[in-house]
């Protein structure tokens, strides 16, 4: 069995608040192979984006070990930290939020080719991607013209085309209705079985969490 792309041990996090520490997260562990998806579940405030922003290096922990596709991050980074995180950002880690973060003055496709340049992963097919995600006939529109569920599919072949080895997912559904969320998620699903990277999905949605092979329950982790 291959071993973790996303390890973590003993993470902690809090903020301050009224000059005290409030504790968020409190030494977490897990890991996530290739092919495997993870639900990071619980009530609000209970520190699912916090532990995502975490995950991709856009807040610093304040103990712990953050491993990525080989690459560990401690609490204490030397000055290349900041550097070493935007390069798997770039590489190897795609990011998607609840509303689609497309450049509105960028065609589908060429937000889609952007986006695997960036990574290093401009094939040539990239209508490709934006077809098997169902909006190849929308590929030559802006995001301004398209509908939200559109965008959130183009949102994703934007990433399945960088080839990424871990993709975190905050509410990738939580935009859009019931139905279009259902066929957004089996996209989603799908394309992370097929390219066997992995996958950390944190939502309030308790159907698409029962979709994950994990499930983490971050409720009273603080
Ligand atoms: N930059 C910050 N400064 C201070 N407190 C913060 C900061 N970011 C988050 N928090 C606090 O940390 C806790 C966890 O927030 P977080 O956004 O991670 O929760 P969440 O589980 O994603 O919530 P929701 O489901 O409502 O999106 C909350 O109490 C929040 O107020």
């Amino acid at each position: 069995m291959p071993g973790p792309i996303l390890a973590v041990e003993r993470l902690s996090k809090g903020f301050k608040s009224g000059g005290q520490l409030v504790p968020v997260l409190r030494s977490l562990s897990l890991g996530v192979r290739p092919g495997e998806s993870l639900a990071v579940v619980g009530r609000s405030g209970s520190g699912k984006s916090t532990l995502l922003n975490l995950l991709c290096g856009l807040q610093t922990p304040d103990d712990g070990i953050i491993t990525v596709a080989g690459e560990s991050f401690h609490r204490s980074g030397n000055t290349s930290f900041e550097a070493r995180w935007a390069e798997l950002r770039r590489r190897s880690i795609g990011v998607v939020f609840q509303e689609a973060n497309l450049m509105p003055a960028l065609s589908l496709m060429d937000n889609v080719r952007l986006r695997a340049h960036l990574a290093g992963h401009l094939s040539g097919n990239e209508r490709g991607w934006l077809e098997r995600l169902g909006v190849g006939a929308e590929a030559d529109r802006y995001p301004d013209q398209v509908s939200g569920g559109q965008a959130q599919r183009a949102a994703l072949a934007m990433v399945f085309a960088m080839s990424p080895a871990l993709i975190l997912a905050d509410e990738p559904t939580g935009s859009l209705d019931r139905h279009t969320a259902d066929a957004v998620a089996d996209c989603l699903f799908a394309m992370q079985r097929e390219t066997a990277c992995a996958l950390v999905l944190a939502t309030h949605d308790t159907e698409l969490a029962s979709r994950c092979d994990h499930m983490l329950d971050l409720s009273g982790a603080g």
